[in-house]
This record gives C-alpha cells, structure tokens and sequence, in this order.
C-alpha cells in the first residue's frame, strides 16, 4: 500500500472562535531569493550544531532499556509540572540562526506571521527550514524523548508541526499573553540574543480553575529549550531591553487532536485549508487516498 500526501485540515473554531484572530496571510517563497547559504545548509547536514547533552539525551531514549526515570537523569525537571530544560543548539548555532533570519528580515520578501498572537518573528517554512531543520529535529530527535515524557498527548506520534520563530524587541511586541499552543506538545528554544527580563511562566493545564492555578517562572538560556504540553497555560514577561529570539516547534498528534480539538474541546469540524492546516487529518480522506499499488500492476 502507498499513501499518497495527505490534505491537511485546520479545526472551524480556528476562524470562528480564536480572541486572538487578524488579518492572517501565508506566503510561500519562489525558489529565489531567499535561500540559506551554502555555510549555513553544511552545518544542518551534520549533528554539529546540536548540543552534546541533547544528543546523549536522544540516545538513550532511543536504547532498549529507557524509560521515563532514566532519561529524567540527561533532563532538568522545572517544578513537579511535567516542563523540562535540555540545552539543544550549540550557542554558536543559534547566533547563525539568528543572522539569517536578521537577512529575511531585512528583505522585501513576503512574510506571513507565526500566529495570531505575534507580530514580529518568522513562519520557518517560508525559508525551506522545515525540510533542512525542524521536521529531521522533531522526527529523529525530539520524538525519541516525547514518547518517554508525554505519551498521554501523543507524544510518541507526532505526526506534524508548525515551527516559527518569535521576536521581542522595544519598540516591537515586548511580551506575549497567557494562552495554550495549538500543539500537543511545545519545544520553546532560546536564541539570544541579548536582553533582559522576558522570562517564561507557567500556570497549570488549562482545566485547572483560574483561582487555583500556581506560576512557575523560567529563565531563558541561550540554545536551552523549554519542553512542555501544548495545553499546559502559558506566557511570556515583557522584555526591558535588547532583542529576544526563541524558536518554537508546536508539534501535534493527529490521533490526540482527531478526538478533540485542542482549540475549542469539541469534536473537530474539519476544513481543508490551502497551507499546512494545523494537523488534523481525515479518516475518510485518508482511505479515499491511499492507493493500493497492487491494483495498479
Ligand atoms: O515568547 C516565548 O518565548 C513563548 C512563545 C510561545 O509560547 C508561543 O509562541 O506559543
Ligand atoms: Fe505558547
């Protein structure tokens, strides 16, 4: 059996009920024009760039005899509240990251913004970093220690996502509200640059009632990544000054999200969406689409 590529589906609440809805374009590159240097495509070609620790973590979750106490040993635990720090990127990578992002930026290229909540930062499959970067990073990196720590929200099927980048700077967005992510589960990673304040917090799951909720507050340490549950509620202090990147990969389980939209909580309404759509996948098109090859021999 082959599977053709799937249609990708957002949830109506999407365009119905988000508090947060705008004007909201997505743009997709021609080939020229902004393409990442060569420099900069060596670097994703090898594990070089990923943080010594990160790539012990990944491997013992990858061995026979993990579970979720060992590799709590390669994570550290931020409160009782299932968030977890792991340095991810070498500094140096991060620096470079942000450089070429500054170049996007810069140009006149058309830019689509990450979600309704920011707007500054960039969609990074408007710069091919999907293919090159985040997808091989959630598929071979990330999944490995989700499945250990999350397997109640699919953490070990996670079958798409929506990597962007956020940007805080004073004269720009300083802050960003409390909410939960359209994701399952969240990687937030810091990339500098220099600044001060802007810390994350954190509350509790969204079920939780406002009056009985607890806040974590979480440092941001340049190429360290924040892990935690999409629903879990969250936001970020206002910056005082310099400039502060951070990429975020909301990664989502179509098995989790088909049942219950993470959005609204009730049983998606699926409508087919142009761009990627936001991971909700259809059972019925699934079989429409899958071609079995044997009758085509
Ligand atoms: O500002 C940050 O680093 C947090 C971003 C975030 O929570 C989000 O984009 O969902
Ligand atoms: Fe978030």
């Amino acid at each position: 059996m082959m599977t053709a590529p799937k249609p990708s589906y957002s949830c109506a609440c999407f365009y119905t009920d988000n508090i947060f809805i705008q004007e909201f374009h997505v743009h997709v590159l021609s080939s020229q024009g902004c393409r990442t240097s060569e420099q900069f495509r060596n670097v994703l070609e090898t594990e070089s760039f990923l943080a010594a620790e990160f790539l012990t973590a990944v491997k013992y979750s990858k061995s026979p005899q993990a579970n979720v106490e060992g590799l709590l040993h390669h994570l550290h635990s931020i409160t009782d509240k299932r968030i977890y720090r792991l340095p991810v990127f070498i500094p140096e990578f991060c620096a470079k990251l942000v450089e070429e992002l500054e170049n996007f930026e810069r140009s006149d290229l058309p830019k689509g913004r990450p979600n309704t909540m920011n707007n500054y930062g960039i969609l990074l499959n408007e710069l091919g970093f999907v293919d090159a970067l985040t997808a091989p990073l959630c598929e071979k990196y990330i999944e490995p220690l989700t499945s250990l720590l999350f397997p109640d929200w699919g953490g070990g099927c996670l079958d798409s996502h929506r990597a962007f980048v956020v940007k805080y700077a004073l004269q720009e967005d300083l802050d960003l509200s409390c909410h939960y992510d359209n994701a399952e589960v969240t990687l937030n990673v810091s990339l500098g640059k220099e600044f001060t304040d802007g810390n994350l917090y954190f509350s509790d799951m969204k079920e939780v009632p406002v009056n009985e909720r607890t806040y974590a507050e979480v440092e941001h340490i340049t190429g360290q990544g924040i892990l935690h549950r999409g629903q879990h509620v969250h936001g970020a202090l206002p910056i005082s000054s310099g400039e502060r990147w951070n990429l975020i990969l909301w990664m989502r389980a179509s098995d989790v999200r088909n049942k219950c939209c993470p959005m609204c909580d009730n049983e998606p309404v699926l409508v087919k969406t142009l761009g990627d759509g936001d991971g909700f996948t259809s059972v019925r098109e699934d079989r429409e689409q899958t071609v079995d090859i044997c009758t085509l021999t």
